[in-house]
């Protein structure tokens, strides 16, 4: 069984060598080879060919009734790590700023522990590529990984979180992450020289007055007793100071709690576009994708017997949680499975994909030991 020196060294193995989604190769390399050296006796491990760095983890039930899945996600944000650890990432402009190293390392222990003590129901853990952006789970799900044996009837999955207590489970009914649409804006106009305006088409102009407008979206479109966030967080325009820029591109993304927030939001920006189109008289194309980001939408039986698993519970720090405006593509496969995500406690004054984000390393041991006792738990009753 491995021990929590043994944990907190995978995971800061992780941590070391992060990569972006869809590039996880070593990553899933180093997974692989940990779930290898486990006891081989209950478990059958798949590879996808046109999902390379995903890996699935079938644990033979021995006496099954039914099959529970677990998803972690094993991708990288493009981060420039500044915790100063010894053990930062080794990867310059990549860091795990969202915690998969952790989330990785509490599914191998959960997994290790099964591998050694056959479950009674079937177990099929997911290490899924892709969860910060290209929705890794959507692409599972279309590639017809979830079949036979696969299939999971229920599926658990957690977030690591930062403003709670380390070891702490959070959880809620209905809906826990907001759904998200990726939004690229591309403006075109005409570049010049910086001193002649009048013959140019700006768009460092039209780009700002398109973010401009935008802000009225949420305060003047949207009920205020609902919410709603639109974040652009990368804008490129121009290459010196005097020349006039004649593209500009605005990358960003929209969140609401439900789906008919994020359709009304994505069709004002589309509506912003127009009239910046016409104002400025240039071409602007406002692409929206949601992909697998739905909103992450609890399910109402399982989450009940979940939450009250987990309050009742003496050895587990339970806290009900308000709904979060972080998106999750395990939304799609919640739309697909029913299921439950919850979050895991790592305690840090940083947030999730801060440059200086630093999980408390003692949460991986509790998260371990409180996801074991559930699924032991969940295989008891039918
Ligand atoms: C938990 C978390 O931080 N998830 C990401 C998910 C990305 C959603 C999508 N690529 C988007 O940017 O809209 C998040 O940023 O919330």
């Amino acid at each position: 069984m491995l021990s929590s020196k043994d944990l907190i060294d995978i995971r800061r193995h992780f941590h070391q060598i992060p990569e972006l989604a869809l590039q996880e190769n070593e990553t899933a390399k180093y997974l692989r080879d940990i779930i290898g050296s486990f006891k081989q006796d209950y478990l059958e491990l798949k590879t996808i060919e046109s999902l390379p760095t995903a890996t699935l983890v079938h644990v033979n039930g021995s006496n099954p009734t039914r099959t529970i899945g677990y998803r972690c996600d094993i991708d990288a944000l493009p981060v420039t790590e500044h915790t100063g650890l010894d053990y930062q990432s080794k990867n310059l402009g990549k860091m795990h700023a969202c915690g998969h190293d952790i989330h990785m390392t509490v599914a191998l222990g959960i997994l290790n522990y099964f591998s050694e003590h056959q479950p009674k129901d079937n177990l099929v853990f997911f290490f899924q590529p892709a969860e910060e952006s290209e929705n890794g789970g959507k692409i599972a799900y279309e590639l017809g990984v979830f079949q036979g044996k696969w299939c999971p009837d229920e599926f658990y999955g957690l977030h690591d979180n930062p403003q709670l207590p380390a070891g702490s489970i959070g959880c809620r009914m209905g809906t826990l992450f907001a759904g998200t649409t990726e939004v690229n804006v591309t403006l075109k106009g005409k570049g010049g020289h910086a001193a002649y305006p009048q013959l140019a088409n700006d768009m460092v102009v039209s780009a700002s007055e398109f973010i401009s407008q935008v802000q009225t979206v949420i305060s003047r479109s949207i009920d205020p007793i609902q919410s709603g966030v639109i974040t652009f967080g990368k804008l490129t325009a121009g290459t010196i100071r005097n020349v006039i820029a004649g593209e500009a591109r605005i990358e960003g993304t929209i969140r609401g709690l439900n789906q008919s927030m994020i359709k009304k939001i994505d069709a004002r920006l589309k509506a912003i576009g127009k009239g910046i189109a016409i104002s400025f008289d240039c071409d602007v194309d406002v692409e929206l994708n949601q992909g697998g980001y739905l909103p992450v939408e609890n399910n109402p039986e399982l989450t009940d017997n979940f939450i009250n698993f987990m309050k009742n519970n003496k050895q587990i720090e339970f806290i009900e949680t308000k709904p979060a405006m972080t998106g999750e593509d395990f939304g799609y496969l919640l739309h697909k499975f029913p299921g439950t995500m919850f979050w895991l406690g790592v305690e840090d004054d940083s947030q999730l994909h801060s440059d200086t984000f630093n999980p408390k390393e003692t949460s991986i041991e509790k998260g371990v030991k409180a996801i074991i006792q559930f699924i032991e738990f969940r295989m008891s009753n039918n």
